[in-house]
């Protein structure tokens, strides 16, 4: 059956899931721009472990409850969202689509979720902003240099951002060999507009790694002290996924964490991210709100998030895939797709609202529930 959406957009009626939005945009994209929205590190092991972790979980199913006045809203950090779904940050969107985050902005306005603006991005923040009818937040990447760093961070407060996004995850990029075997180079005219005026970072002299430049002014604990005392926004530290560091963030000040592995894109043999989520929020216990991304691809994952203590999830490749595929449309068809999934698995497993979804919402391996 063809959707509304569909019928305005001449969004193809092929178009069922949000894995059909991946067929279409690798048709789309040069090749090498497909290596670098759609790549992972190494061997993709990461990447693929996402996904397929998701589908070991089994859903338990509560059947005749009363469903009425049922609702996907949440509240994160002060604000009430439609659903527990952002859109991740991502850089250069401009390779996936000309308009680039112009585009997604209107499509995450289009269905009322929040999107992540990366510090990456190919638009100008304060343009991202200008067009955005939905709660930004900013990803900041901490710069070698610490007072352009801050500049960033005026920039977002005075942009209306609602909370700051640190990723901590990549000091370096990851090895990603898809896009070294296509001699991927970014096409003129995508570029990290966001980061002009930034002075390159001084140049290696000797061959170790660890005596570099990027290694030697790579962020520590103590620059996230420092951004805690620096900004009032609320501070959520992006690429944790192990218990001691979710410990040592919440000692820095940090406000909410993303487990993440960063879709495995940086370092290759790390594990899924829904696997080490309940040992992090064992860790936390509630102390600060925790969110996942990594491998979410239907609304059925978004819930499986949800049941193991994840506050709200984000999406990466999906929406890029819809991007890609058709533009703000696109975007705003991913997530019209996820959302309707979430409510349907939240109706079908007897659960009315997102406080409801609990560990007892997944059928735990080797138990006969
Ligand atoms: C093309 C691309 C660019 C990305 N750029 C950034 C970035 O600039 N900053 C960041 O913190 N994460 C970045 N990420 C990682 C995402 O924020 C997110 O962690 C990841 O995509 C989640 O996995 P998924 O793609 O399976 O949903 C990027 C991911 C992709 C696919
Ligand atoms: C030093 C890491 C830069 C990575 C920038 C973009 C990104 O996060 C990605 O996954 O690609």
């Amino acid at each position: 059956m063809t959707t509304p959406l569909a019928k305005l957009t001449q969004i193809p009626p092929t178009v069922a899931a949000v894995a059909d939005y991946e067929v279409l945009a690798r048709e789309r994209v040069s090749p090498g721009a497909w290596a670098y929205l759609d790549g992972g590190a190494a061997d993709e092991l990461t990447a693929r472990e996402n996904r397929a972790a998701f589908a070991r979980l089994h859903l338990r199913t509560r059947v005749l409850r009363d469903l009425t006045n049922g609702n996907t809203t949440c509240e994160l950090f002060g604000t009430r969202l439609r659903a527990p779904i952002l859109l991740a940050p991502v850089a250069y969107q401009k390779l996936a689509y000309p308009d680039g985050e112009l585009a997604t902005v209107l499509g995450a306005s289009a269905m009322r979720m929040a999107m992540v603006v990366s510090t990456q991005a190919s638009v100008a923040l304060e343009d991202i902003a200008q067009e955005a009818q939905t709660p930004l937040w900013f990803q900041l990447y901490i710069q070698h240099d610490r007072d352009f760093t801050l500049r960033l961070v005026r920039r977002a407060e005075a942009a209306g951002i609602r909370a700051l996004v640190v990723s901590v995850d990549a000091p370096i990029s990851g090895l990603r060999n898809r896009e070294q075997r296509m001699g991927f180079a970014f096409p003129g005219g995508v570029e990290p507009v966001n980061l002009r005026g930034l002075m390159p970072l001084p140049r290696a002299t000797g061959e170790a790694l660890f005596d570099s430049p990027l290694i030697t002014r790579a962020a520590t604990w103590r620059d996230i002290e420092n951004l805690r005392e620096a900004t009032k926004l609320p501070l959520v530290l992006k690429g944790i996924m192990t218990a001691e560091d979710a410990e040592r963030a919440l000692v820095a000040g940090a406000d909410g964490l993303i487990v993440s592995n960063h879709g495995g894109r940086v370092l290759d043999g790390q594990p899924a991210t829904i696997e080490v989520l309940s040992e992090i929020a064992g860790a936390v216990s509630g102390r600060v709100p925790i969110l996942l991304d990594g491998g979410i691809r239907r609304g059925s994952d978004v819930f499986k998030a949800l049941a193991l203590g994840a506050s709200a999830v984000l999406i990466g490749r999906a929406f890029v895939h819809g991007l890609a595929a058709a533009g703000a449309v696109g975007v705003a068809h991913v997530l019209r797709i996820l959302h309707a999934e979430l409510e349907a698995t939240m109706v079908l497993t007897g659960c009315r609202d997102i406080s409801a979804i609990s560990p007892a919402s997944i059928r735990q391996a080797g138990l006969r529930t």
